[in-house]
């Protein structure tokens, strides 16, 4: 570890810093060994929180701690990768906000903390991220429990220069027991993170602390759709479908990859979705509405059931499940080709044999019940789709990248609490 881990707390005035690991002190600074017992000596008796109060029971835990607000380190869970790792494995790509909660220090010969299950801070709280630093300890394990299984995190450097010298971390969902087993030897100082469920990793999609964040209701395209929805006279009073022609291409001709794309929309897409949602329609991503190419002969009845189930409170509309992902891989062969079904215009049918006719006006009229928002003019929009291809010994296409199109559910006057003169 190059840089190691610096910590700064103290008073106005008073301020101290430690680097872990410790260096050999620079005379005249309080940076090196000097600074280290000052940190253990000013944090304060940690507490744990039992029938709704924190109390202090050294039998049952016996640690120091700091909060947050009592000192600044230059760790950061998102630079190091942690919290993408954590990202991937707990949450399977939904987006993770830490927030940095409290030191603790664990030291030898009894430092401990008995079994337990985290106090969730705050509904979307969803699990703790422990991160063990630079300091030589022995004994200390963490254990982790869940179902019947424990996994014993052992950070123990064994007081080996080189072990001391690592930053150790484990992630756990709230729901999992764990337990710190006593430490024997040395100080075991960590860092816990509360982890938070959020549209997005870090904090710019989140606009809980009331800056920063992207406020999606705010957005001009979801206070125009909110008007269009009260307008006078009312628009689409029976209901309707509002498609969107998504302006970024996505991977949705891969076998595994299109199943990611809600979670993958980018820039403007991302707006339009998040501006649909804030103005709370339903909606789901097809296939682009290109003549050509609009294949999803069943999306309106997915997003109809969808739309079913949320007026039903079946599904909370939290994060991206609450949008229909419609989109299937598209057929490519060996050669790399894309095997699109072509849809005719209505007057050429007679060219097509009959038993394709019933689908393709299926098609068509699925087309035709859509009020398309956006006119795509533009090259990209028309140019079906781009391939990148990988050279390996033989070129072969990897992912073909396409149009998408979004289409949001309009609600009758009625559901919409309007009337109808
Ligand atoms: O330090 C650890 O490994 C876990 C600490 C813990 O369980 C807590 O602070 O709630
Ligand atoms: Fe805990």
């Amino acid at each position: 570890m190059a840089k190691g881990v610096t910590i700064r707390w103290g008073q106005h005035g008073e301020g101290r810093v430690v680097t872990l690991p410790c260096r050999p002190s620079v005379s005249g600074s309080s940076e090196g060994t000097a600074a280290l017992p000052q940190l253990i000596a000013d944090c304060t008796p940690a507490t744990f929180g039992h029938d709704g109060k924190d109390v202090y029971d050294p039998s049952y835990r016996l640690a120091g701690a700091m909060s947050a607000q009592d000192f600044t380190t230059d760790f950061c869970p998102y630079e190091t990768g942690i919290i993408d790792m954590i990202t991937q494995i707990l949450m399977r790509w939904r987006g993770l906000r830490a927030e940095l909660y409290k030191l603790n220090v664990y030291s030898g010969p009894s430092g401990m903390f008995k079994s337990h299950v985290d106090t969730p801070r705050g509904e979307k709280q969803v699990g703790s991220l422990v991160v063990c630093l630079p300091v030589a300890f022995q004994g200390g394990g963490l254990a982790v429990r869940h179902g019947g299984q424990q996994i014993v995190h052992e950070w123990s450097t064994f007081m080996t220069d080189e072990a001391a010298s690592c930053v150790q971390w484990a992630a756990f969902y709230s729901d999992c027991e764990h337990e710190v087993l006593p430490v024997i030897e040395g100080h075991r100082v960590t860092l816990t993170y509360n982890l938070y469920l959020a549209h997005g990793t870090g904090l710019l999609a989140q606009g809980e602390w009331g800056i920063g964040g992207l406020q999606p209701a705010q957005l001009p395209l979801s206070q125009h759709l909110r008007d269009l929805l009260l307008a006078k006279p009312v628009l689409m009073p029976n209901g309707g479908y509002l498609g969107f022609d998504l302006t970024h291409l996505y991977p949705h001709t891969h076998p595994s990859l299109h199943a990611f794309v809600p979670q993958m929309l980018k820039g403007a897409d991302l707006a339009v979705y998040e501006a649909v949602q804030a103005a709370g329609l339903t909606c789901v991503l097809g296939g682009c509405r290109n003549d050509h190419h609009f294949e999803q002969i069943d999306i309106l009845d997915k997003l109809d059931a969808q739309d079913r189930r949320r007026r039903r409170n079946e599904v909370t509309g939290w994060g991206r499940e609450a949008m229909v992902n419609a989109l299937t891989p598209l057929r490519v062969d060996d050669s790399g080709d894309y095997h699109e079904q072509e849809v005719p215009l209505e007057e050429s049918f007679d060219e097509v044999e009959v038993s394709k006719v019933k689908d393709l006006r299926a098609r068509v009229a699925i087309r035709e019940r859509i009020t398309w928002v956006n006119v795509s003019g533009h090259d990209a929009a028309k140019e079906l789709s781009f391939a990148g291809l990988a050279y390996g010994n033989q070129a072969e296409l990897k992912v073909r990248y396409s149009n998408v199109a979004l289409v949001a559910k309009v609600p009758n006057a009625a559901e919409r609490g309007l009337k109808v003169v």
